[in-house]
């Protein structure tokens, strides 16, 4: 055997994964990655430039949700390329909250407790601001914080409004408050988006003579005998062996490969052919934030759009649990300039961070060039219509309210002929789109939670020699944009396990 562990997905997980398992020399690792792998400094325009958004068609995994109870299909993005969907994301780099991690506590998950993750969060990221009991100094990953003086006119007179309303102003949503508005802070250093790719496989890392990094390599599925893994089959039907397998292949990837190799819920497998050999959950609990853009055309004189990120408001509806901050609205320029009628835009976008509609991924078919079925069934509780209507209110009153009203030329989206409850919940429900934050589809969970697929290691249930880590396996959607998570959660993974060739 010539890898002792290979790693499927070079996302933001994978690639965590791929540094910390090939510090030391003795374990041979073999990164296996479906898209290309840039130089750390070679990353193309449409994936570098951090004011550039959702990369382009050519590092996409083209994925459509299913119309679902909204009536309508979504373009789930997702990163196809060295860095993954870090490489394609709006590189805001917020971290879960304590009040997230209490939930992960209240299933019964033990190990992830908020101080224990402060740690994990800590080890990530290389941020030269705030309070050392938060922040790390030495981390792979480069964190800003983007100041008031770097915003857009229009992005400051989004905090001043949000302010003058009443909310608190927050200098550092990642050290102890967050209920509150302030400018993001970014994985982006220059204007070029740190993703993984570059902040942990760094040239010295890639040079490491026990790592082996392979781009334009899809894996079909997981090959298993007597219960263990024993390696991987490419969709070129390649066979790679290695004493441990993980899948870092990302919240639509990871259950499709579990699926086609025979993990999963055993009467859908057999309906596609495929013959199971664990009965599992897998893709039945799909989260992520509905996310809907109130949208103004900005007077001419305040046009600039760059930075396109941003500033966000993080605060609750009158539902949320107690401690619970379930709303937010980002403020951001990640509009086409060109489809307002006075060149320029400003985006409030609101999401329901803590929603409770859940989703599934299935598969369509055996066949791995098959994309698999989204169905986000997204505001399928009259709760989370509720709540996500109470934001976008509030996201129009912020856009009513000077000085970000100063600023505006008119609201293009939903449009001012929008007023009533029962029109602006048919206009948003219309244009409802995903903030691009799937979690939870291979979900770990405490022994005895029959819903959950892993350990709270990753360790998938049954099959030696097999985990998942990435952003599949967090038991429920945190309430926060989900990058910096995943990547802790590989990191805090990375720290734990002793014997990767057990589970
Ligand atoms: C447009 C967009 C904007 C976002 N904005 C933000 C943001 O601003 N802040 C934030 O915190 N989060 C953001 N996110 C979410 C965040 O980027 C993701 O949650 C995170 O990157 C997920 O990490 P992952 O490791 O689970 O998966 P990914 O990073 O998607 O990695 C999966 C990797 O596996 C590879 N792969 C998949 N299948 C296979 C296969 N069969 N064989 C081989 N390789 C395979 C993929 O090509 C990919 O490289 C955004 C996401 C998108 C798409």
């Amino acid at each position: 055997m010539e890898y002792d562990i290979v790693i499927v997905g070079g996302g933001s997980a994978g690639a965590v994964l791929a540094r910390r398992l090939s510090e030391s020399s003795q374990r041979r690792v073999l990164l296996l990655e479906a898209g290309p792998a840039y130089r750390p400094s070679g990353y193309p325009d449409a994936l570098a430039l951090a004011d550039r958004v959702g990369g382009d068609a050519a590092h996409d995994w083209g994925y459509k949700s299913e119309a679902g109870g909204i009536g309508h299909a979504i373009h789930a993005r997702r990163g196809r390329v060295l860095g993954g969907s870090s490489a394609v994301n709006a590189a805001v780099a917020m971290r879960a909250r304590p009040a997230d991690f209490d939930r992960w506590a209240q299933r019964g998950i033990t190990g992830w407790s908020a101080a224990e993750v402060l740690q994990s969060f800590r080890k990530l990221e290389s941020a030269p601001y705030g309070d050392e009991a938060w922040h790390g100094r030495e981390g792979p990953l480069q964190v800003r914080q983007m100041t008031s003086k770097a915003l857009t006119p229009s992005l400051r007179g989004f905090v001043d409004a949000t302010a003058a309303l009443g909310f608190e102003r927050i200098a550092d949503f990642n050290a102890e408050t967050q209920h509150g508005v302030g400018p993001y802070p970014l994985n982006v250093v220059d204007g070029v988006r740190q993703n993984t790719g570059i902040a942990y496989l760094t040239a010295e890392v890639r040079r490491r003579p026990n790592l082996e990094i392979r781009p334009d390599a899809e894996v079909d599925r997981v090959m298993v005998e007597g219960g263990r893994a024993y390696g991987v089959r490419l969709v070129d039907g390649t066979l790679i062996a290695a004493g441990a397998v993980i899948l870092s292949a990302g919240a639509y990837g990871s259950p499709a490969i579990l699926m086609r190799s025979g993990i999963g819920p055993a009467d859908e497998l057999r309906a596609l052919g495929i013959a199971p050999i664990a009965d599992l959950p897998v893709g039945r609990r799909l989260m992520d934030h509905p996310f809907y853009y109130n949208v103004y055309a900005l007077r001419r004189e305040f046009n600039a759009m760059t930075p396109a990120a941003g500033a966000i408001l993080w605060t609750r509806s009158h539902e949320a649990a107690p401690g619970e901050l379930d709303l937010h609205v980002s403020a951001t320029h990640i509009w086409d300039p060109a489809a307002s009628p006075t060149g320029g835009a400003i985006v409030l976008a609101t999401a329901l961070t803590l929603p409770e509609s859940v989703g599934t991924v299935r598969l369509a078919s055996a066949d791995p060039r098959v994309a698999p079925r989204i169905d986000f069934n997204f505001l399928s509780t009259a709760r989370d219509r509720r709540r996500l209507l109470e934001g976008v209110r509030l996201s129009r009153q912020i856009g009513a309210t000077a000085p970000f009203a100063d600023l505006v030329a008119h609201e293009m989206e939903p449009g001012r002929h929008v007023q009533t409850d029962a029109e602006l919940e048919a206009a948003v429900v219309a244009a409802l789109d995903t903030y691009q934050h799937a979690t939870s589809t291979v979900p770990m969970g405490a022994d005895g939670d029959a819903s959950a697929v892993v350990d709270t290691l990753g360790a998938v249930r049954g099959i030696g020699g097999l985990r998942v880590i990435d952003a599949s396996i967090l038991p429920e959607i945190p309430s926060v944009a989900t990058n910096l998570t995943t990547i802790m959660a590989a990191e805090h993974i990375a720290a734990r396990v002793t014997d990767w060739s057990r589970s």
